[in-house]
């Protein structure tokens, strides 16, 4: 079933388009990522999904039905982690987590079911009678996440959890979104962090200016590009014409030399390496350290777009 069908969805801040027909498609049991760069238009997606905002244009459905800003029975079925961590400074971590979680499960039992295994999701046992005020930064972040999912929602949005978290924290944080999943929750998850995406997303959305430019699962959108493997050889040093003779062979597909660094993008098909490191051999070249990577999604978006996905 779909929980999430987005058809040509406009929004404009006055002149600026934020979001240009955008179309998204979200089965249940997903984890859905919505990847781009920052202003791409990713929470603002999120927000009108959530008819927190207005917009102009397009339509959005939730669990097939339309989603409006009274429909409180859709809402009900999800659960929201937002940039800004929200939560009450006067109540400790376990008094938050069951008040967020009394607003949608009323029986007590039930509840102190719910808290202790959100506690324990986002590995907070320590944490329980602390305030917020004396947590760090990604343990406030965990706290937010508790808040958010606690009543173990249908479909679970997650704006950029893990901005500004600490390694250990956002492992935590990217554990806890698998396990909510294999528990039966779709997933949305918005990043500009590639590798989180990668890792955690069964499908992707690209987003850049307000569209989706690419969507599918990361071995899709990998097929979509040309780049079959990035071949990076350093202390290298190279006439115009060693580059151009580099860029005129079959198997590559774009080079880039910068601080005696040779950068070659090579086309899929096999050898490559062999293949470069024989050409500078036969030009009688030194280097120093070689190596290869397959394509990452920052190379989908960099040959879609022709941008770097980082900032
Ligand atoms: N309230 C607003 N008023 C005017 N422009 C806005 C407003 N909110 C967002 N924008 C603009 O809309 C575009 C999309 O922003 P949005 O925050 O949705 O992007 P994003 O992909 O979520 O980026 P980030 O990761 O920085 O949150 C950006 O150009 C942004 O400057």
């Amino acid at each position: 079933m779909k929980i999430v069908e987005i058809e040509n969805l406009v929004k404009r801040y006055g002149d600026l388009v934020a979001l240009d027909h955008l179309n998204l498609s979200i089965e249940e049991g997903e984890v859905f990522g919505l990847l781009g760069p920052n202003g791409s238009g990713k929470t603002t997606a999120i927000n009108c999904m959530l008819s927190l905002l207005k917009y102009d244009k397009g339509e959005i459905r939730l669990f097939g039905e339309k989603m409006e800003p009274d429909r409180y029975d859709l809402k009900r079925q999800i659960g929201i982690v937002l940039q800004n961590v929200a939560v009450f400074e006067e109540l400790t971590v376990y008094e938050n987590i069951d008040y967020f979680c009394g607003l949608y499960v009323k029986e007590k039992k039930k509840r102190q079911e719910l808290v202790e295994e959100a506690i324990r999701f986002v590995g907070l046992e320590d944490y329980r009678k602390m305030r917020p005020k004396k947590l760090s930064g990604g343990l406030l972040r965990r706290l937010n996440i508790a808040c958010g999912i606690a009543h173990k929602p249908r479909l679970i949005i997650m704006d950029e959890p893990t901005v500004a978290v600490d390694p250990q924290s956002r492992n935590k944080i990217l554990e806890g979104i698998k396990e909510l999943n294999r528990q039966g929750s779709t997933i949305i998850y918005t990043s500009h962090y590639m590798e989180e995406v990668e890792q955690i997303c069964s499908r992707i959305s690209i987003m850049d200016h307000g569209r989706s430019i690419a969507q599918g699962t990361k071995e899709e959108l990998k097929e979509l590009i040309r780049t079959g493997e990035t071949i990076t050889i350093e202390d290298v040093i190279l006439t115009a014409e060693q580059i151009r003779e580099m860029e005129i062979q079959p198997y590559v597909h774009e080079v880039d030399y910068k601080e005696q660094t040779l950068t070659v993008r090579c086309r899929k098909g096999s050898q490559n390496l062999v293949k470069v490191l024989s050409l500078l051999e036969e030009e009688k070249v030194g280097f120093g350290r070689v190596y290869s990577e397959l394509p990452t999604l920052n190379d989908v978006f960099l040959e879609i777009t022709g941008k770097q996905l980082r900032d």
